[in-house]
């Protein structure tokens, strides 16, 4: 892989903390039995006459991030028939062919396949991209909308190019390389930024755009390094690109969309070992959540200071800070971990957000996170 450092290795976290090779495959694949196939109360996955969705339960709607969350997690587990219907669904219902943001996904659908909305959330896009590429190369790609690989170049072409005919917003600020919450706007949501992504766009992505996805690694680290709080490692939800919270909406405090940095800064330092300031924001992290009771989870400011308001994913929070232990090295990453294995996967009503969470955090964590190379 050019232009990259690319660690090679998957650890197995699990396995270094004495768990069994037996009971860590038992977990995954009951997590795919019950997060896929289970009844009503733990699935999440529907197929249909027209591919299959994954469905956001608290909000009984089909968004981006989950069917990229979806397609994601069946790559990583070799499961085509899945993920191909996930992808098939997406392009059939959620590609928007007009209009300010043709080219883009609406980020959020009815389950019988109308649109909600006709904007798209830059998160499902990258995620996209990348489970495309995944599954260019671990399965080859076929014809078309299975043309994996074409797909997800186009799709970044479109993220990066878009608006150049005067016609909408690129998904990223082309100065400061840094993504955007939506296309028309200038603030981020420190949970988007997945420098350990845009390595991989930069192998991969069409020539003219990969230096720009190599800059754009090298940004967003630097971003979440603004963003994190330095004492607590917490990041709000949205933030202003000098790091600051963005607070206009309610939205600049640590709540369900900042539960995500502490994964991703986990596994940035898996893939590429991101910096030392991701082994040691992970720490901080760990730190910080160390001293409170699960059941007591809540919103807080950045620095610490909790709001009356419970979480609303206290089982994702659980998995994205079990996550952080693929960097972290503190005393409290083998107890965040072990307080993730003997987390159930969420059920009811919320089981969505959680559970995706708790897939990834369980992929990641079991060493089936992994970057999957062409030809391999
Ligand atoms: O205003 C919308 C904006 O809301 C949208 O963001 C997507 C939805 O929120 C994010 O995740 C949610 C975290 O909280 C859980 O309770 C929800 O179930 C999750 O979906 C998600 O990352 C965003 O893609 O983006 C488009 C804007 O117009």
């Amino acid at each position: 892989m050019s232009g990259a450092f690319h660690t090679g290795k998957y650890r197995n976290v699990f396995k270094e903390m004495g768990y069994k090779d037996t009971a860590i495959q038992e977990k995954l694949e009951d997590a795919w039995k019950q997060i896929f196939y289970g009844d009503e109360d733990t699935r999440i996955y529907y197929p249909s006459s027209d591919g299959g969705y994954l469905l956001d339960t608290g909000n009984l709607d089909v968004r981006t991030e989950g069917m990229s969350y979806g397609m994601m997690i069946a790559v990583q587990l070799d499961k085509k028939e899945e993920f191909d219907r996930i992808w098939k669904w997406t392009k059939e219902h959620m590609y928007m062919q007009t209009g300010e943001n043709a080219g883009y996904f609406a980020w959020s659908c009815n389950p019988d396949g109308s649109k909600q909305s006709f904007g798209p959330a830059p998160d499902g896009e990258e995620f996209f991209a990348l489970a495309l590429f995944f599954a260019a190369h671990r399965w080859g790609d076929g014809e078309e909308p299975f043309n994996y690989s074409q797909q997800a170049r186009d799709l970044l072409r479109t993220c990066l190019h878009k608006g150049e005919d005067g016609n909408g917003y690129s998904m990223w600020n082309l100065d400061n390389k840094l993504i955007k919450f939506v296309p028309n706007c200038e603030f981020t949501d420190p949970s988007y930024h997945l420098p350990h992504f845009y390595e991989l766009f930069a192998c991969w992505a069409y020539p003219e755009d990969q230096v720009f996805w190599k800059e754009a690694a090298k940004a967003s680290r630097e971003y979440l390094t603004l963003a994190c709080h330095p004492e607590t490692g917490l990041a709000p939800e949205y933030a202003y690109y000098d790091g600051k919270p963005n607070n206009e909406k309610g939205y600049g405090h640590f709540y369900s969309d900042s539960y995500r940095v502490a994964g991703n800064i986990g596994l940035d330092y898996e893939w590429f070992r991101g910096s030392e300031w991701e082994r040691q924001t992970a720490n901080n992290i760990q730190n910080f959540f160390a001293e409170i009771d699960p059941e007591d989870y809540r919103r807080y400011t950045i620095d610490g200071v909790p709001f009356s308001e419970k979480s609303l994913h206290p089982i994702g929070l659980i998995a994205t800070n079990a996550m952080a232990s693929l960097a972290a090295e503190g005393p409290n990453a083998k107890r965040m971990v072990e307080l993730f294995w003997n987390t159930p996967i969420r059920k009811g009503d919320r089981r969505y957000y959680d559970n995706c969470l708790y897939f990834f955090s369980l992929l990641a964590l079991s060493g089936n996170f992994r970057i999957w190379n062409p030809a391999e």
